[in-house]
C-alpha cells in the first residue's frame, strides 16, 4: 500500500481532519511559507494528533539546533530536509539526534535522479521545486530510481491514482488538498480514498 503524507497542517481543524483518515505522516512546514507554523503552534498541533501518527517537521537550511530541539521536545519524529542541505548536514544531524531523515530534491532532469538516488538520508523525495509549489514534474523520470522514494508536487484527488500506480514508497500532498489556501476536508478525504483504492 502506497502510504500517504498530508503537509502544510496548520490549523486545529486540520489535525482533527488528519486524525480521521489516519495518514501515515502529517508535515508541519518550519520554513518560511504561508503555511509555516511556529514551534509553539506545532507543539500545540502535535497535543491533539493521534500519538501513532508521526509529524515530518520541514525545514530549509535550518541550523540544526533548532531542528534537534523540535526532535527531543517531541513536536517532530521525521525531519525533511527541503533546503541545499549535504551530506554534511546529514551526518551533523545524525549526530545530534537519531529520528529518520528526508531528503527532498527538486527534480528537474535524469541527472537529479541519480543526485537523489546516493543521498544517505533514510528516504528520499521528489518534488517539482521549492516546496509546496503545487507543480508536478516529470513523473517518467522517477522511473530510473533504484531506491523507495517520496512522490510530491502537484498532487491532487485528480491525479492521485495515477501517481499510486508509479508505486512510489509514498505519496507528500498539501496544495492540492487546499481551497482558497486552507485544507479542505472534502479533498483531503478524497484523496486519501483515491490513493487507498488503488490497490
Ligand atoms: O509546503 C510548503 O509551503 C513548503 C515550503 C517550503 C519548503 C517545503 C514545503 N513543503 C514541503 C512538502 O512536503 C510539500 O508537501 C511538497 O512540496 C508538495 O507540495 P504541493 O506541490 O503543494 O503538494
Amino acid at each position: 500500500m502506497v502510504k500517504i503524507k498530508l503537509c502544510g497542517l496548520t490549523r486545529r481543524c486540520d489535525i482533527k481532519w488528519a486524525n480521521e483518515l489516519h495518514p501515515d505522516y502529517v508535515g508541519f512546514v518550519f520554513a518560511g511559507s504561508r503555511r509555516r507554523v511556529t514551534d509553539g503552534q506545532a507543539a500545540q498541533l502535535r497535543k491533539i494528533l493521534r500519538e501513532d501518527i508521526p509529524a515530518v517537521g520541514v525545514f530549509v537550511d535550518e541550523p540544526i539546533d533548532h531542528v534537534a530541539a523540535l526532535v527531543r521536545q517531541g513536536v517532530i519524529q521525521m525531519v525533511q530536509l527541503h533546503g541545499a542541505e549535504d551530506e554534511g548536514y546529514i551526518r551533523e544531524l545524525r549526530r545530534a539526534v537519531s529520528v529518520p531523515v528526508i531528503q527532498a530534491f527538486s527534480v528537474r532532469s535524469p541527472e537529479d535522479i541519480q543526485a537523489a538516488g546516493k543521498s544517505s538520508a533514510d528516504f528520499i523525495l521528489l518534488d517539482h521545486g521549492t516546496g509546496g509549489t503545487g507543480q508536478a514534474f516529470d513523473w517518467t523520470l522517477a522511473a530510473a530510481l533504484d531506491r523507495p522514494y517520496f512522490l510530491a508536487g502537484g498532487l491532487h484527488p485528480g491525479n492521485a491514482a495515477v501517481a499510486a500506480e508509479l508505486r512510489p514508497y509514498a505519496v507528500d500532498v498539501s496544495s492540492g488538498i487546499e481551497t482558497e489556501g486552507v485544507k479542505d476536508r472534502q479533498k483531503m478525504v478524497e484523496f486519501a480514498r483515491r490513493i487507498r483504492h488503488t490497490f
